[in-house]
């Protein structure tokens, strides 16, 4: 290894030279056979989170605050979660899509007095931070309109992250060193922009009223309090409307602008999707109307775009670590003992020829299409850029509704080439391959 190596490519060199088993540290294993996806993330009997997910907890006055992701009793997740999965369900978020329509359209119009050139990154980054705060207490916090993070919710959100890949495989280190009595109690934990955030918009959120009038995602978690409130007490509250910006932001910024920059690359793939677009809604002179979700959702290329970049250049590759809690643990064959640490390498599947075919390392959305019925159900079992099973990403169908609107949105009111066509993305080599710059020569295609 060199310390030059993205970590996403270790893995997949892992996954070359050991086969589809990878022991990865004392008492840890990965597996890229498809067979290992159900073992390793089950829909019943779950295996528990490993610790490793402990430096993602946060405390706000010596009180733990419910991060979604860093809950590892499974069971607590499962009881806050079957109140909030009818609204999470690919019906449930449609409620929310007059927001999504709102963030577009301010950032297509944002995008019309900027120019030639611009660097696409930073505006999926406005854009879904201001999109997942709207959906999630009905106030956007002007990323685009001020071009930048205001107040520093975005930068401690990205922290939060950075703080967790840097000590998940020392949990034991984080809790000495920031989960100890003292740091725990102090004042200032509350001062991250994040928490100062999520704090003051649950506050105004009291002091207003109204539950139940709110068209957001805050007053599901009320509403859900009020049903039950030893489960959702206020910190929990706290803690799932930190959540929602934090997994909810980043991550979708990422995947769209991943995405974007791929279908620039191939203008081939470009002007295919373009077409498909204009299919459904054909560009006027002064305008592109913003199909309806239930018309996106049936776009098959669209999907396929966005899968296709999704399984070539992923955003984000968390470890997902789980703990073998039965004594009898057979995973894609081989047995492993009871306390072992698990997790599915995602580099090793989303490059598997056997899966994908010969040109796996091509960006070509095709594959999703052309592929005979056991393939195709092949790839949706190798495909976890959400995770899978029982603790699968809880706003999936939030993130595809909003990528399924920004990507066309863009594709259809501008003309968009990239700068360096001939340069391969730059994406950061940590555990979040964050895309560094997408530099594009940007025109508006209709006169509004
Ligand atoms: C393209 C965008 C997104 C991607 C690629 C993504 C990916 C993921 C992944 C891989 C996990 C599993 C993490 C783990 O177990 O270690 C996860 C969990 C989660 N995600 Fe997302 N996510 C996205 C968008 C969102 C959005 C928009 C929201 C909220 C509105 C959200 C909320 C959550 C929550 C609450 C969990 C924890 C679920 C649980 O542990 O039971 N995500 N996401």
């Amino acid at each position: 290894m060199n310390g030059k190596e993205k970590f996403y490519d270790i893995r997949r060199r892992l996954d070359q030279k050991y086969g589809p088993v990878q022991r990865y540290g004392p008492n840890r294993v990965m597996f890229s056979d498809v067979s290992a996806v159900h073992s390793v993330l089950p829909t019943s009997n779950v295996l528990p989170k490993a610790d490793s997910y402990d430096p993602l907890k946060v405390f706000v006055n010596g009180t733990e605050v419910a991060s979604f992701l860093a809950i590892t009793d499974d069971g607590k997740a499962a009881r806050l979660k079957r109140f909030l999965h009818p609204t999470f369900s690919p019906n449930g978020v449609l409620r929310y899509e007059s927001h999504v329509d709102h963030t577009v359209s301010e950032l297509i119009s944002h995008l019309r007095n900027i120019g030639p050139t611009t660097d696409l990154a930073p505006w999926f980054a406005w854009f879904a931070f201001d999109t997942i705060t709207r959906i999630g207490f009905s106030e956007d916090q002007g990323f685009m309109r001020e071009q930048g993070d205001i107040g520093g919710a975005g930068k401690a959100a990205q922290r939060r992250f950075a703080h967790w890949i840097f000590y998940w495989t020392v949990p034991w280190l984080d809790a000495l060193l920031y989960k100890n009595w003292f740091v725990k109690n102090r004042k200032t934990a509350a001062q991250s922009g994040l928490v100062k955030l999520a704090s003051r918009v649950v506050q105004d959120r009291k002091a207003k009223g109204g539950l139940g009038m709110h068209h957001d995602l805050l007053d599901l978690y009320m509403e859900s309090g009020k049903q039950d409130p030893q489960l959702y007490t206020p910190s929990t509250i706290l803690g799932l409307t930190m959540t929602t910006i934090h997994a909810g932001a980043e991550t979708t910024a990422y995947t769209s602008a991943i995405c974007m920059y791929c279908i620039l690359r191939d203008r081939r793939v470009h002007d295919k999707l373009r077409e498909e677009l204009q299919s459904i809604m054909p560009a006027t002179e002064t305008d592109w109307e913003l199909p309806e979700t239930s018309v996106l959702r049936k776009l098959p290329y669209l999907e396929a775009c966005i899968k296709e970049s999704a399984r070539l250049k992923p955003s984000n590759n968390i470890m997902g670590e789980r703990v073998v809690n039965s004594d009898d643990a057979v995973i894609a064959g081989v047995p492993i003992p009871k306390g072992t640490i698990v997790a599915i390498n995602t580099a090793g599947l989303n490059n598997n020829p056997n899966i994908w075919g010969s040109d796996v390392d091509v960006f070509r959305p095709e594959r999703w299409l052309e592929a005979s019925e056991e393939q195709r159900i092949l790839m949706h079992r190798a495909n976890i850029t959400f995770s899978a099973g029982k603790r699968i990403c809880l706003g999936m169908h939030i993130a595809w509704m909003e990528m399924k609107k920004v990507i066309p949105a863009l594709i259809m009111n501008f003309d968009i080439d990239l700068v360096h066509p001939e340069e391969d993305l730059k994406q950061t080599a940590g555990v979040f391959a964050v895309p560094e710059k997408i530099k594009v020569y940007i025109r508006p295609r209709t006169k509004a």
